[in-house]
């Protein structure tokens, strides 16, 4: 990570609820509550990760802070600048700032396109570069992610999905963002393509000082890949830590059942599987309270009636958990 801590991105009080409707009239019965209080500072040149269970708004809170979502309460200050209700043009100068890598690139490539086609498309949304130009830049692009110019006049079917990502990740950095959020990167390849794929997004991180958010459920991954992770339950936070920090000692009961189930062939470090009770919470209706209480091993009666505050425990380590 670059040396010092500067805050690239704010993320104060992001809530994110999504309409449910029902009946004859469709009227809006309920909501959704994927993203519910998030409060971080992403810092210049970091990997934060981003873990919990399938649901539990991972991926919302990525499209939230890109402005791909519309916000439903809270604030986006980037660099300085508060852009939460910022209309679409006023956005299009932080929207070249910020992308995203998503899980399958081949669902975000047009399979009528060719490559070359497809790289070559950001340039014309986004600068005002000549035909030439165009087409050289999207061949050094090619390179940096390890393609060839003899990959430029081919389809997506034509290559590998390793080779998609490639792709994925060449259109997200073409227009030199800051800031990129990975959503699910390498879940779907190979493992051993999983590697060199993290091993790209590294060395592209330090070429061009970017900033990551890193959405994963892969722990493996998220340890040796990020510099601080945010838990979440049900579009909650509930532990922020340096990576090594909460993988050797978390500390609300959530985050420690999450990473009882990696396996660890540790001498010394046995830790036993957690298996906890009970099934996830719908978002719809989250507990009261704080919202893992319901599965909690050792929750007691406020644990139901009062969300818990978020509180720093030791420099940098954040929890939120009344019995911790
Ligand atoms: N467009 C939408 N409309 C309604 N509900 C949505 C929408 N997008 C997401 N949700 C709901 O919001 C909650 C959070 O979803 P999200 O995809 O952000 O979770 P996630 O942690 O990324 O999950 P996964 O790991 O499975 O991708 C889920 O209950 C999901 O069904």
């Amino acid at each position: 990570m670059a040396g010092s801590a500067q805050v690239l991105y704010s993320v104060k009080g992001v809530k994110k609820y999504y309409p449910v409707k029902g009946g004859i009239l469709r009227r809006i019965k309920n909501h959704v509550k994927a993203v519910d209080g998030i409060s971080v500072d992403i810092l210049k040149g970091e990997t934060l990760g981003v873990v919990g269970e399938s649901g539990c708004g991972k991926s919302t809170l990525g499209r939230t802070i890109l402005g791909l979502e519309q916000l439903t309460e809270g604030n986006l200050v980037y660099n300085g600048t508060n852009i939460s209700g910022y209309s679409k043009k006023e956005l299009k100068p932080f929207k070249k700032e910020m992308q995203m890598i998503f899980q399958d690139p081949y669902a975000s490539l047009n399979p009528k396109q060719t490559v070359g086609e497809a790289l070559e498309e950001v340039f014309i949304i986004h600068t005002n570069l000549s035909g030439k130009e165009r087409r050289e830049n999207a061949i050094r692009l090619l390179k940096e992610v390890g393609l060839t110019e003899e990959h430029f006049d081919r389809y997506p079917h034509e290559f590998s999905g390793g080779q998609r990502q490639r792709i994925g990740i060449a259109r997200a950095i073409a227009i030199n963002p800051s800031f990129i959020v990975c959503d699910e990167p390498v879940s779907a390849l190979d493992v051993s393509v999983q590697a060199q794929v993290i091993k790209l997004l590294q060395d592209l991180q330090k070429k061009h000082e970017l900033t990551y958010l890193f959405v994963s459920h892969d722990l493996g991954v998220v340890r040796h890949l990020c510099n601080r992770v945010l838990v979440m339950y049900l579009g909650q936070m509930v532990e922020l830590a340096p990576v090594d920090r909460l993988y050797e000692n978390p500390v609300h009961p959530y985050t420690e059942a999450l990473l009882s189930s990696i396996p660890r062939p540790v001498v010394g470090a046995k830790r036993d599987r957690i298996r906890l009770q009970g099934d996830l919470p719908s978002p719809a209706n989250p507990p009261t309270g704080c919202p893992f209480h319901t599965r909690c091993p050792i929750a007691k009666d406020h644990c139901a009636a009062e969300r818990p505050e978020w509180r720093e425990i030791e420099e940098g380590h954040y929890i939120a958990c009344h019995e911790r």
